[in-house]
């Protein structure tokens, strides 16, 4: 399933084509396959949950960013609903993890970023030194790739309310997650249509750069990942 409709034009179109293997390797890899089959083991699971706890803080630092940039009210209610949704509705699917692990959504917090999530989250704030172009690109895939995988998933296997991580999956398949992406796509493709060759290509850029690091995440998880050094220090 490609994360663009056939019929669909536009900036943000041209990229979810271009990249529909980085979508692919993202939907495949063997953490989400865990996720999709219920394999995943538990320490895996709590791993995830304390780097992604700790990256969307900072993701919510950068749509501070995106506040300082917006020219309108327009953008400054997008990024204000934005870090309403992460900071008030998102840890419910992280809160749904942490029932599977049997563990307590505090204690599975952590306060140091792994070598990738630390990357990645290095890179959007790079992004927010740039132009508010360049800063949405490279915030895009996060939202972008949990809600179409979780809405491919739920057509392809409909996974019922038994399934150890039914909480997760139906959190991110939720409408109103297809709907937010719908309107940062938007503006991201107006801010493309004003952009000139040189601020266009970082944009693009910046997109393709965090659809790797979204498949290095699951890596880092998948391998839990830390800071001690490939030969062990
Ligand atoms: C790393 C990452 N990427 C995306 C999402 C979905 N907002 C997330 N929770 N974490």
């Amino acid at each position: 399933m490609l994360p663009v409709a056939i019929d669909e034009t536009g900036f943000t179109a041209d990229l979810g084509r271009r990249h529909a293997d980085l979508f692919e390797a993202f939907y495949r890899h063997p953490f989400l396959g865990g996720m999709r089959d219920g394999t995943l083991g538990r320490e895996q699971v709590l791993h995830y949950v304390g780097q992604d706890h700790a990256y969307l803080t900072a993701y919510v630092r950068c749509y501070g960013l995106g506040l300082t940039l917006s020219p309108d009210r327009e953008w400054m209610r997008f990024f204000h609903d934005s870090v309403a949704y992460t900071l008030g509705e998102e840890g419910q699917a992280h809160e749904a993890l942490c029932a599977f692990a049997g563990t307590a959504y505090e204690d599975a917090q952590v306060d140091r970023l792994a070598p990738s999530a630390q990357a990645y989250v290095d890179h959007m704030s790079a992004a927010g030194r740039d132009t508010l172009g360049v800063l949405v690109a490279a915030l895009l895939p996060c939202p972008w790739t949990y809600g179409w995988a979780a809405r491919r998933f739920a057509a392809e296997a409909a996974p019922g309310e038994d399934h150890p991580f039914h909480g997760w999956w139906s959190f991110y398949a939720e409408p109103s997650g297809g709907e937010a992406v719908a309107t940062m796509r938007s503006l991201l493709d107006g801010l493309a249509a004003g952009a000139g060759p040189a601020e266009r290509e970082r944009m693009e850029r910046a997109f393709e750069v965090s659809c790797h690091h979204e498949i290095r995440f699951w890596e880092m998880a998948w391998s839990l990942e830390d800071w001690t050094p490939p030969n062990g220090g």
